[in-house]
């Protein structure tokens, strides 16, 4: 049976790719560092997956286990040096502390005589997200290895969608997911000759997926969070029964689907159907999706590459409106989530430092720039 080390045993992980993994074939090792899930993933060995809809099916993922990177070092780098296909969910900034990890697996296949092609698939919510965990693992390995990487492992970028929230049950493995679901993979990042994994979909060029999926669904996602945190709500669900929210979620969508329309040449009717799929996910009435979970880490989030500043400066260069992309980054800066340590740093450099070199640290946009000047119109109205 082909082997897959999964690093993250979240709610992603469980949800969408272990399961997908685990149907495609793949014999599932999760490494984490939560000692109750991987406890449990060891004890169990399996885990059951609710797809939630008003008829939710439940389907037992069979045959994992677990190792805790923390307290077993060397078993997760033996399970990962030995993996047919290694992948993430664990956070875009946590790609760094898993690193030495993979280096070190790299390395131990590596020294074999007759290595296996190795792909390492990044899932996270990020441009490049596997490049982004190359760029931590290159320095680690030793020069000899990354010659002999060369055409044995690679580092495909990927797009993932499936909205899974935060969740408690008895079992703590137990995780429920939406139905919907998609992973599309850079083909041109693939080992020549590579196997296709059943349920993932290889593009020539990832680009226009992952900026339609980091740009609709999660520019949404977060646009209607923070506008339904400032009105003191809890879940998406509440937000999304505000027409106000609803009205300017659409003209943010519509913001950033202008870009993407224009720059990727897709089907105008065909994005606007893909927005309205988006919002009738987002009302789910079968999920209770957290506020302060969708808007986590809102410095990730206002980050250059990201969700909310990519798309309003590619609006910007275009010519077409970001009003509404502005006023989610103002409402952004006002997420005073007590829990999110980068919601409550943001708060702390907009009372020592002030909004203006706030704004410029954060999204990188200049004192002068017409987007900063909008966020900053935005926030003082909000
Ligand atoms: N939840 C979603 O709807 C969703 C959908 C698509 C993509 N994503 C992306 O997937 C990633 C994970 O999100 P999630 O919602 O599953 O979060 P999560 O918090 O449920 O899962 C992250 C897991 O990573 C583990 N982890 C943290 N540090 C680790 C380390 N050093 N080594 C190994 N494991 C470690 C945590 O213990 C946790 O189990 C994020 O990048 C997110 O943007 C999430
Ligand atoms: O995971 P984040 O923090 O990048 O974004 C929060 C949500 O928007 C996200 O997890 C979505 O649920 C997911 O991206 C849907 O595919």
């Amino acid at each position: 049976m082909k082997k897959a080390v999964h690093f993250g045993a979240g709610n992603i992980g469980r949800g969408f790719i272990g399961l997908l993994l685990s149907q495609a074939g793949y014999q599932v090792t999760f490494v984490d560092v939560n000692d109750t899930l991987v406890g449990a993933l060891k004890k169990e060995g399996e885990y059951p997956v609710v797809l939630a809809d008003d008829q939710p099916q439940q389907i037992i993922v069979r045959g994992v286990s677990g190792i805790n990177s923390a307290m077993e070092p060397f078993e997760a780098i033996a399970a990962a040096a030995e993996a047919d296909l290694i992948t993430t969910a664990v956070g875009v900034n946590v790609l760094k502390h898993i690193a030495p990890t993979i280096a070190a697996a790299i390395s131990q296949r590596l020294a074999e005589p007759s290595p296996k092609p190795l792909h390492i698939i990044a899932c996270e919510n990020a441009i490049g997200g596997s490049t982004q965990l190359k760029e931590h693992v290159e320095p680690l390995l030793a020069r000899e290895i990354i010659q002999k990487a060369e055409g044995l492992v690679a580092f495909p970028n990927a797009a993932v969608d499936r909205i899974v929230p935060l969740q408690q049950h008895e079992n703590p493995l137990m995780v429920e997911v939406e139905p919907f679901y998609e992973w599309v993979v850079d083909a041109s990042g693939m080992l020549p000759g590579y196997i296709p994994v059943e349920g993932v979909l290889y593009v020539k060029e990832l680009s226009p997926y992952i900026e339609r999926k980091l740009f609709t669904v999660n520019t949404g996602h977060c646009s209607a969070a923070y506008r339904g945190y400032l009105k003191g709500l809890d879940t998406i669900q509440q937000a999304m029964a505000h027409q106000d929210i609803k009205d300017e979620l659409v003209q943010v969508l519509q913001e950033s689907g202008a870009v993407l329309v224009a720059k990727h040449g897709f089907d105008p009717k065909e994005h606007d159907s893909y927005i309205q799929k988006i919002l009738e996910r987002f009302r789910n009435p079968a999920l209770q999706d957290d506020i302060v979970r969708i808007g986590r880490s809102p410095i990730r989030k206002l980050s250059p590459n990201d969700r909310l500043v990519s798309p309003a400066l590619q609006a910007f260069e275009r010519g077409l409106p970001y009003q509404g992309l502005a006023k989610s980054m103002a409402a952004a800066l006002r997420f005073n989530a007590a829990e999110d340590e980068e919601a409550v740093q943001i708060q702390q450099s907009l009372r020592l430092r002030g909004l203006t070199p706030t704004i410029t640290e954060i999204t990188g946009i200049l004192e002068d720039h017409p987007v900063h000047q909008e966020i900053v119109n935005q926030y003082h109205r909000l």
